[in-house]
């Protein structure tokens, strides 16, 4: 079993340590935090050793009640590759202490592609990270914008994308975001972040972005417009995207309307948080004109990274081929939402 250590225990941390304990083979060896606040209790609660993720906070911690494994560099020591999940910024700073202990190490999207040998998305790049030290799980946008483009690129080639992201303005828990009231183009620039880092991890493909921010937490929504290389059918299209097992179509008889009905479905469906690991398509929106894609999809940007995390550790520790981790990554998750109400399993009540 892998020892991964978690450094950076918040939205993506605490969702990566539990994915991480769910695979058969690798286990969470600790988790560190900055603040002994509830989060901290939850790891404590999951059985994840805790360590403290700053010297200075030791004591805040044992103050507060708790018994600390150590501290951030006994964690690394400990572990055999480091997930750091900590506040973008961070993770650069401690690239070169993973470095140093010479544990390989995966950073978040907010961390500059230039401090790692690749940037990763599994369905378009697992390859580029096998036998890496320093990888970057692309943001949570940009891995919505990645696993759509790969499948595309492969069947009919993309000419052009361009994408508009209406952005939840924080995270449920982010009491301190906003907007509360308004509509904020963000970046005003254009193009914003996002098509620079989708190539990161598709260098030649043409792309703009332009992105907002709303008053949501919940998902971010997608409006793209893609000129593909021939002239599918907008139900080839479906059907094609339909078979990704990291994008759920979402059918008409779900009758799911907005974000609101899509996290309501996946906490009905009993996933951990209520998260939605998969791209969110509605089926009804996937329309082709002219060679053009047209579409909506959402994205939840807690837990869309998650699976990705999984499989670079897969990859930079070579325990699995591409193909071979995201199938364990899925099923072990449960990674994977039938279109329609026909082709759902039968379960018991939960
Ligand atoms: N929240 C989101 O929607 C997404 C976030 N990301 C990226 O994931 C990274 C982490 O983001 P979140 O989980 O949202 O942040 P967060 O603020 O929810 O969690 C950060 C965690 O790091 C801990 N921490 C603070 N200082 C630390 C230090 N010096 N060393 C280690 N840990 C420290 C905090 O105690 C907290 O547990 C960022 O790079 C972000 O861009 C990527 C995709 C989506
Ligand atoms: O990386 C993200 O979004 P982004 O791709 O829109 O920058 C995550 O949703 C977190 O970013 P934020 O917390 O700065 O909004």
């Amino acid at each position: 079993m892998l020892k991964v250590g978690i450094n950076g225990y918040g939205t993506i941390g605490k969702r990566v340590a539990d994915a991480v304990a769910a695979q058969p083979d690798m286990t969470v060896c600790g988790v560190a935090k900055a603040s002994p606040d509830f989060g901290a209790d939850g790891a404590v609660r999951r059985g994840y050793p805790l360590y403290s993720a700053r010297d200075d906070r030791v004591n805040a911690f044992r103050e507060a009640g708790y018994e600390l494994a150590g501290t951030s560099d006994d964690l690394i020591a400990e572990s055999e590759v480091v997930v750091d999940a900590a506040p973008g910024g961070i993770g650069a700073e401690n690239l070169p202490r993973y470095e140093a202990a010479g544990v390989p190490a995966i950073v978040q999207g907010k961390e500059s592609d230039d401090l790692v040998e690749t940037s990763f998305n599994a369905r378009a790049n697992f390859e580029d990270a096998e036998g890496a030290d320093a990888v970057r799980v692309v943001s949570c946008n940009t891995t919505g914008l990645s696993r759509l483009v790969a499948p595309l690129e492969e069947n009919y080639g993309v000419e052009k994308v361009r994408a508009t992201l209406v952005r939840r303005g924080g995270d449920p828990d982010q009491t301190g975001r906003g907007p509360i009231n308004d509509i904020l183009p963000d970046p005003i620039a254009v193009p914003s972040h996002h098509g620079p880092d989708v190539n990161t991890i598709f260098p030649e493909l043409s792309i703009d972005t332009m992105g907002l921010k709303v008053p949501a937490t919940l998902m971010h929504m997608h409006s793209l417009n893609i000129e593909l290389g021939s002239d599918p059918s907008s139900e080839e299209l479906r059907e094609l995207l339909g078979g990704e097992s990291r994008v759920f179509v979402v059918g008409d008889d779900f009758s799911i309307d907005g974000t609101g009905k899509l996290r309501e479905f996946a906490r009905d469906r009993g996933r951990p948080r209520g998260d939605l690991w998969e791209n969110c398509v509605w089926g009804e929106s996937i329309t082709v004109k002219d060679s053009e894609l047209y579409m909506f999809q959402a994205i939840h940007q807690e837990s869309d990274v998650i699976p990705e995390n999984v499989d670079a550790i897969r990859a930079m520790t070579g325990l699995a081929d591409k193909e071979e981790s995201m199938r364990i990554t899925d099923e072990a998750l449960g990674i994977g939402l039938p279109e329609s109400r026909e082709s759902s399993a039968v379960v018991s009540p939960v």
